[in-house]
């Protein structure tokens, strides 16, 4: 399990597969340079960025799936620990930003699909709806996506949502590119939920 998280009422977590850029995200978001400890094997752990005044938090959870080197016990374990944190905090996490890579994620959850297993970002973003959480899908790198709506329909397809993709701009798909700073389609959807969850007061760590 993981531990030390810090006694906050409210929380925004980012998930997402390993290497999708969640971190570059956070820091994007924070303004915030975190050490990650990123040598592969090492354990993994969440990094939390938090106010004390307003008891409110961001959580950037270790990445689940594939990563080089990492063993495929060790990633269960990962994914089990991710499954509990979100589970133990439901009621506390007022979004959940489940954060994939444009480029491959069609891809990736094809892939999957075509062996009867539910890949791990449908699974997840059913698994935060079910618990009454707030799905954002952060669309990240997208500076390496060229047909873009043709791929954002495609995503909204695989996660059961009607195309197009420009029906769900407002509260669930957001299209960026981290690593360049652009990310303010996600900050005007997480503004959306945050006014929805009557948490005006938060607003302002979602504006730049
Ligand atoms: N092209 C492109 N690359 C990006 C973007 N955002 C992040 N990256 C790159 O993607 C790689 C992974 O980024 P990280 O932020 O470390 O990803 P992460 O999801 O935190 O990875 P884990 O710690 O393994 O879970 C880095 O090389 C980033 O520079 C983006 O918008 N576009």
């Amino acid at each position: 399990m993981f531990e030390h998280r810090p006694d906050r009422d409210a929380e925004i977590i980012l998930i997402g597969r390993s290497n999708v850029g969640k971190s570059t995200l956070m820091r994007e978001l924070t303004g915030h340079t975190f050490s990650t400890g990123k040598k592969p094997g090492v354990t993994r752990k969440p990094n939390h960025y938090d106010w004390n005044a307003e008891s409110f938090m961001f959580t950037d959870l270790p990445g689940f799936g594939f990563m080089s080197g990492v063993e495929k016990d060790m990633r269960e374990a990962i994914k089990t620990d991710i499954v509990h944190y979100i589970e133990d905090n439901a009621e506390k996490i007022l979004v959940g930003v489940l954060v994939v890579d444009g480029k491959s994620v069609i891809d990736i959850i094809d892939r999957h699909t075509n062996n009867d297993e539910i890949p791990h970002d449908v699974e997840m973003f059913y698994f935060l709806e079910e618990l009454g959480i707030p799905v954002v899908v952060a669309v990240n790198k997208m500076d390496k996506v060229d047909d873009k709506d043709e791929r954002l329909d495609e995503l909204c397809d695989r996660l059961g949502l009607y195309p197009p993709w420009q029906q769900w701009s407002d509260d669930t798909i957001a299209p960026i590119t981290a690593k360049r700073g652009q990310i303010t389609s996600l900050r005007e959807v997480l503004k959306h939920h945050l006014h929805e969850a009557k948490r005006d007061d938060l607003l302002k760590f979602v504006t730049k």
